[in-house]
């Protein structure tokens, strides 16, 4: 995938008639790597499936290199999703059914990628689980479980990785490893990174914030 400029301006998204959810402009050129920070409730998981082509905004645009994903079909954005974007989400949501391999190359599949059982060996590899391939998630510790969800996200390599509380399930030390994992597929992607995180450290280890906040009625 070529990475490109993602940026965003004027979005704001209406979940229900009460919560009204705004955004501040943006503009983040590929391979940022940047930390949504802002209080519990004030919209930064709704932030990331708007950029994920999930969630229509009311208002705004959100554009990633030519594309003006707010433009698109809903059929167009499964495709955009499916091919440039690698989503971590909190839970994981890996496949119960599913070992780490079948998870890994299900979603290559659906990318299109060429060699995906071969590709979902190696992502899983390249995160040190190559020893873990025929677990089913729960036969796997948390971190393996997140590292499994990481070589998911990157293996049809994204330009957009999007990734929710990376660290809400592990402790310190397993929680600066899972940032420095993800830091560094990023980057040897090229890829932008968009971390939501509530912790303090784990945003201060990324170079850019985007503070979310202000809710409107
Ligand atoms: N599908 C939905 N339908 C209605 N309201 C929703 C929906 N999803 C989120 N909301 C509301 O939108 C607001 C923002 O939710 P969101 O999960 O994006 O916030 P957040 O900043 O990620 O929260 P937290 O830090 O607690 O995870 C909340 O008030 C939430 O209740």
């Amino acid at each position: 995938m070529t990475p490109a400029i993602l940026a965003g301006e004027q979005l704001s998204v209406q979940h229900a008639q009460e919560v009204t959810l705004t955004y501040p402009d943006f503009t983040w050129p590929a391979g940022t790597q940047v930390a949504v920070t802002g209080p519990s409730g004030t919209g930064k998981t709704t932030f990331l499936n708007v950029l994920a082509g999930l969630l229509r905004p009311r208002t705004g645009r959100v554009s990633y290199g030519q594309s003006v994903l707010t433009d698109l079909s809903e059929g167009q954005r499964d495709t955009f999703r499916r091919r440039e974007v690698g989503y971590v989400f909190q839970d994981f949501h890996l496949m119960p059914g599913l070992t780490a391999a079948e998870n890994v190359e299900l979603a290559l599949r659906v990318a299109g990628a060429a060699q995906p059982s071969r590709q979902a060996r190696e992502a899983l590899q390249r995160l040190e689980l190559g020893h873990r391939l025929r677990h089913l998630p729960a036969q796997l510790s948390t971190g393996e479980r997140q590292r499994v969800a990481i070589a998911r996200a990157v293996a049809h390599r994204p330009g957009l990785l999007l990734v929710d509380e990376p660290t809400a399930h592990l402790d310190r030390e397993r929680a600066a490893g899972a940032m420095t994992l993800l830091r560094g597929a990023a980057a040897e992607l090229g890829a932008t990174l968009v971390v939501v995180t509530h912790d303090e450290q784990v945003a201060g280890s990324l170079p850019e914030r985007y503070q979310v906040g202000q809710v409107g009625v």
